[in-house]
């Protein structure tokens, strides 16, 4: 699913317009119809609702859903918030078509506002898409008195205040919804953590614009849901055999750290790779025979650290980094091993610490290798950003300049492609904040590598499958249960 900026979205709903054809108001009754369904779906006709509305065609929405709400037997009360004369056109013609059903009462300060009982639902159809500047006024001081206010608050298209393709700074005032309904496409907004409570949990609503416009229209931005994860599997063949699948081999674990070793490589062969190799320090060779009786293990020279590999030569594809630590003799080894690589390669986790602090190493990464920072090992790579929406654009540049690929990992893992493409993660929970849960990606990325996805096809299907894995284990042992093996227990495509 691609995501597309303001400019965009409003041409979207003007190609709407013009080609299907439909008039605006039309096509505002077909988004307030399609709100209502995803409402009448979730909450019955005993909880009172309040819309409030802005004057533009948010609020437009906002008059068309408490109507298209009365008529069902909602208890409905509208408020519209007179801090502007304008009105949209469409929203005066909802207007006149409200007036004679419901009440309405016009807010011109504070306190005028309503009194709200606890089980209580209010729609926020204030400002949407064409936000244009920060609140201030009557507006800001409504929203802060929704935000004090008990009961459930849903935003229609986007929480009022929200800046749709750019950063809001610190001191805005937003609605904090519980679920926003959007139309037709996930906005960039929902996709960056600082914006988690001006979103809620957050769901598209089809409202049929233009779907020729939305594929001639480019982006650089992409949602990974479910449709494009399934497009991206590749089949196993009836007469393939453990060669079609590559040779994965995988460098991790330290003294101590045998575990990411462990974890690494169980996701690597969980993910169908035809075969692995695991290099571990001395200390970690027991362990890994007896965890995973399926891998070869090459057992480094050095009792705690890895300081060395073995000949490369029958590998397809190479991960390092999970425990690995950052001794000398295992930056040295790193060196080396960027050197010698001809086949694609995925580096985590103290392999990216190493390249922090010897940028040097940067210019060697072979084309197309993927990283897979989270959010403090990117700050430590590529420096410090002011917000969410500026470390995007920085890691865009870095995987441009680099020729690489990179997983910032996190709610909706954003995976940027070499030109400078962002493809956001729709799988994936919280209980994957948990030790290990990235070294069982840096397995399933390194298993797809050797199976000769491309790296593109690679990093984004390993991240959906790793976040459905995820969820379907949160789904069998909880979130706050689910531990990193719980994600392995669960892959499978
Ligand atoms: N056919 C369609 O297009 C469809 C659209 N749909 C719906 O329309 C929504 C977009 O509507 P919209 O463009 O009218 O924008 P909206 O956010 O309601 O208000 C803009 C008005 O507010 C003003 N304003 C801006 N910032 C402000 C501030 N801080 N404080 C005060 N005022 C501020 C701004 O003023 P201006 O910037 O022009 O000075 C302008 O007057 C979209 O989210 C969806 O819900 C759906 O029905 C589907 C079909
Ligand atoms: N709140 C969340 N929602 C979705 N995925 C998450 C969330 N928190 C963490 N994850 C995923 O879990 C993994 C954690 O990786 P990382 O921080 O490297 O863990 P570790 O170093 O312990 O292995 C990443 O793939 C990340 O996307
Ligand atoms: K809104």
């Amino acid at each position: 699913m691609k995501i597309l900026n303001v400019n965009q979205i409003r041409e979207m709903d003007a190609a709407t317009i013009q080609n299907e054809p439909i008039s605006s108001y039309n096509l505002m009754e077909r988004a307030s119809l399609a709100f209502v369904k995803w409402y009448e779906e979730r909450f019955d006709t005993k909880k009172s609702i309040s819309v409030f509305c802005g004057k533009g065609n948010n609020g437009g929405d906002g008059l068309a859903i408490s109507r298209i709400l009365t008529g069902k037997g909602y208890h409905v009360r509208v408020f519209i918030i007179e801090y502007s004369k304008d009105a949209s056109k469409d929203f005066q013609q909802n207007l006149e078509k409200v007036e004679t059903l419901i009440q309405i009462k016009s807010i011109f300060e504070p306190n005028a506002m309503p009194d709200f009982v606890d089980d209580h639902i209010i729609i926020d159809a204030l400002l949407g898409s064409g936000l244009s500047r920060p609140v201030s006024g009557l507006l800001e001081e409504i929203i802060k008195k929704i935000n004090e206010a008990p009961g459930t608050i849903i935003s229609v298209d986007i929480a009022s205040g929200l800046y749709v393709d750019k950063s809001n700074e610190k001191s805005d005032t937003i609605i904090k919804p519980d679920h926003t309904v959007t139309f037709q496409l996930p906005k960039l907004a929902f996709m960056m953590p600082q914006n988690a409570v001006f979103t809620g949990d957050w769901h598209v609503v089809d409202i049929g614009l233009d779907k020729k416009f939305i594929e001639d229209s480019a982006t650089p931005y992409y949602f990974t849901d479910q449709s494009a994860g399934d497009k991206l599997v590749k089949s196993r063949e009836k007469f393939s055999h453990k060669g079609t699948f590559g040779h994965a081999f995988i460098l991790a674990g330290s003294y101590g750290k045998i575990g990411a070793a462990v974890l690494s490589s169980r996701a690597c062969a969980h993910s169908g790779a035809g075969l692995l190799t695991v290099h571990v320090p001395e200390c970690g060779y027991e362990i890994m025979q007896i965890s995973l009786p399926e891998a070869m293990i090459s057992v480094d020279s050095n009792r705690n650290n890895i300081t060395s590999f073995p000949d490369l030569e029958s590998f397809s594809a190479i991960g390092i980094g999970p425990g690995i630590g950052q001794e000398p003799l295992t930056v040295r080894a790193l060196d080396q091993l960027l050197e010698q690589i001809k086949v694609p390669l995925i580096i985590d986790a103290d392999a990216l610490n190493i390249l922090s602090k010897h940028p040097d190493l940067l210019d060697k990464l072979p084309a197309k290798t993927i990283l897979s920072p989270h959010p403090k090992e990117f700050q430590r790579l590529a420096g410090e950003s002011v917000n969410e929406f500026d470390r995007l654009e920085l890691a865009r540049n870095f995987a441009e300049k680099y020729n690489v690929i990179i997983c910032l990992k996190g709610a909706y893992t954003a995976v940027i492609l070499t030109n400078g493409d962002v493809h956001f993660n729709s799988t994936g929970n919280a209980g994957m904040a948990t030790g290990g849960s990235g070294d069982v990606l840096t397995g399933i990325l390194t298993s797809l590598l050797a199976q000769k996805y491309t790296p593109e096809n690679a990093a984004i299907f390993g991240v959906y499958q790793h976040g459905l894995a995820g969820d379907k284990a949160a789904e069998k042992k909880t979130k706050t249960a689910m531990i990193a093996s719980d994600i392995i227990e669960n892959l499978g495509w």
